[in-house]
């Protein structure tokens, strides 16, 4: 379906304010298509025939004319913005909704600006189509149509000459959408591009400084925005270069029926009085043309504004619920890998080459190999992050596919590598997953992630604000948090990525020690990523990972008998730290 046409559908929802538009916008054209009929009576019953009565009464009702236009012209405006407002409400609830639900892979894929520009410029787009374009096109033709009947019926010779003027118009137009479509989907990807390099440098300000990029960030941002204006500036010559041959054929039109029309009142065959009422009614015959040509852009650029919102709203939901999805209520602890293969969408390589191993309850993996060897790959597709490309992940022989994503997810508790926290206090940041946890329940997660006592120095405790990064806070101190949010959820399935990279070997290790602890009470497995000797030697296996290859997998005193690779990757990789909380 063509996008406005599926704009024009949303706007269903919004029928009765739509409806109390274009009747305002009917009233309008009925009081725009008298105030020339008055005129004529006024000159040819009043003026013409010396009656003072007939001349002040129709200006009397001139005057009321001209108040009801004022009032059906503010029905008309008002009611069109109010439902251009409910669907672009519609419109952004709808494509964030679909932004939280879509993949993993569709993020990977997309760019995070042009999602933003979606977002606020293209449905802004689409908003000013319904609320001012639609209705002036509406409204363009409704006057149009009823005029050239009034003119026909008034001097139907006249009338076919005016209005040859209808058809040139609209070829000029037509013509004009044909070559421009293109270019004002153009603009708002450039304006998504430039968006792309204006969030990144907010994001990534401190490296930009740093590495001394400022004069280089500049020359791409101005780059970027030179293009955009050169392909607006194409945009406005197009749209300029257009309305003067309109005008052109609307003056000629005038010269048509002063003369013409002039002619047949001198022969007697046409009033003075009917001559002014259809020179009056030539204005609502060009302003619609007019109204219409400068819609037409609009209307142009909103058909490429709503195919792009359209584009995510209909993106496919790669990773969904199985009809027929069971809940995943209990865990025993057998996790199996059955010849997993998983390639990343895009990509030409296998991440992961036939992985196969099996847990058993409450055992504690770690996972070692290089960077890139596809230690997180194997962690992502627990909790269906991605599918496999092909073999199985099951959860005591249960296929993870077949269980629903929100009862998977929320039973597996994620530490990830990068932290993001949210704005809004600490608190508010632990009990994330958890939004009525009890501040006795979040403190004691932030304990068992040894955040606490930090927390107890700061003024305001765990109601201390933070800013949407986190700025004001170490890495370490972020890390923790995270760790307490994760903490502090129903996970029986615990994954550490690589989770206290940015903390030191000490606190790391007393973290470790009371994590061990909740590991033996809650879950049924946990697997982490391992980083620092202290937790490959806690570990109950190691899963040795080399180039998407499961290699080895063992105990950290059988693997530094067997595998040449397994020591080579601790002397490199590891932190040889042996802090005093370090436990076995
Ligand atoms: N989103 C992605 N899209 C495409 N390829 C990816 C993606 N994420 C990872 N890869 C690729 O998959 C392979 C395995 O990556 P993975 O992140 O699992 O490695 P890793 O062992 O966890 O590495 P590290 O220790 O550096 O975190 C790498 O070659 C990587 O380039």
């Amino acid at each position: 379906m063509p996008p406005l046409n599926r704009v024009l559908r949303q706007l269903g929802r919004y029928r009765r304010i739509a409806l109390g538009a274009i009747a305002s916008l009917l009233l309008l054209t009925a009081a725009n298509a008298i105030t020339p009929q008055l005129f004529r009576w006024g000159i040819d019953q009043g003026i013409a025939q010396n009656d003072l009565r007939v001349v002040l009464i129709s200006g009397a009702w001139m005057v009321a004319a001209a108040i009801a236009r004022g009032l059906f012209n503010f029905g008309q405006t008002f009611w069109a913005e109010t439902a251009s407002q409910g669907v672009a409400y519609d419109l952004r609830n709808q494509i964030f909704s679909k932004i939280e639900n879509l993949s993993f892979s569709y993020h990977d894929r997309s760019q995070t600006s042009q999602l933003l520009t979606r977002v606020t410029s293209d449905i802004e787009q689409v908003r000013s189509f319904i609320g001012t374009s639609l209705i002036q096109v509406i409204g363009a033709v409704v006057t149009l149509v009823s005029i050239a009947i009034i003119l026909l019926l008034m001097n139907w010779q006249l009338a076919l000459i005016t209005l040859a003027i209808v058809p040139l118009a609209a070829w000029v137009l037509i013509r004009f959408l044909q070559r421009n479509g293109d270019l004002f989907r153009l603009v708002q990807e450039q304006l998504g591009d430039l968006n792309a390099v204006l969030q990144e440098n907010l994001i990534g300000i401190r490296v930009v400084k740093a590495f001394v990029r400022e004069e280089t960030e500049r020359s791409r941002y101005t780059t970027l925005n030179e293009e955009l204006i050169s392909t607006n500036m194409k945009t406005i010559r197009a749209i300029r270069g257009t309305f003067p041959i309109i005008f052109l054929l609307s003056n000629l039109i005038t010269v048509v029926v002063v003369g013409f029309g002039g002619l047949q009142v001198i022969d007697g065959s046409f009033s003075i009085g009917e001559l002014v009422a259809f020179n009056s009614y030539l204005l609502f015959i060009l302003q619609p043309i007019l109204l219409i040509g400068f819609a037409a852009p609009a209307i142009a650029q909103a058909a490429a504004s709503a195919e792009r919102v359209y584009e995510v709203v209909d993106a496919e939901v790669e990773i969904r619920d199985r009809l027929g999805a069971v809940n995943f209520d209990h865990c025993g602890g057998r996790m199996t890998f059955e010849n997993v293969r998983f390639r990343y969408p895009g990509s030409t390589t296998e991440a992961l080459k036939g992985v196969s191993f099996e847990t058993q309850p409450k055992e504690l993996i770690a996972i070692l190999g290089m960077t890139g060897s596809g230690k997180s790959t194997i962690i992502n597709l627990i909790p269906r992050f991605y599918d496999v490309s092909s073999g199985a992940v099951r959860i005591d022989g249960r296929d993870v596919r077949e269980f629903s994503l929100a009862s998977l997810r929320s039973r597996i508790g994620i530490v990830f590598q990068d932290t993001t926290l949210f704005s809004g206090t600490i608190r508010d940041n632990i009990a994330y997953a958890k939004q009525n946890a009890a501040l006795q329940d979040i403190i004691a997660a932030a304990k068992t992630a040894h955040i606490h006592d930090f927390v107890e120095t700061l003024p305001d405790g765990y109601d201390t604000l933070i800013g949407e990064r986190g700025v004001g806070l170490s890495g370490g101190q972020k890390q923790r948090i995270a760790i307490a949010r994760t903490l502090l959820t129903d996970y029986r399935i615990l994954i550490l990525d690589d989770s206290t990279s940015a903390v030191d070997a000490q606190t790391a290790a007393q973290i470790q020690a009371s994590l061990d602890d909740l590991m033996q009470r809650k879950t049924c497995t946990s697997f982490v990523i391992a980083q620092r000797i202290s937790t490959v030697k806690n570990a109950d296996r190691i899963l040795l990972m080399d180039q998407g290859h499961l290699v080895a997998q063992g105990s950290h005193e059988q693997l530094l008998a067997t595998s040449p690779l397994y020591g080579a990757i601790l002397e490199s990789q590891v932190k040889q730290t042996h802090p005093a909380g370090e436990r076995r």
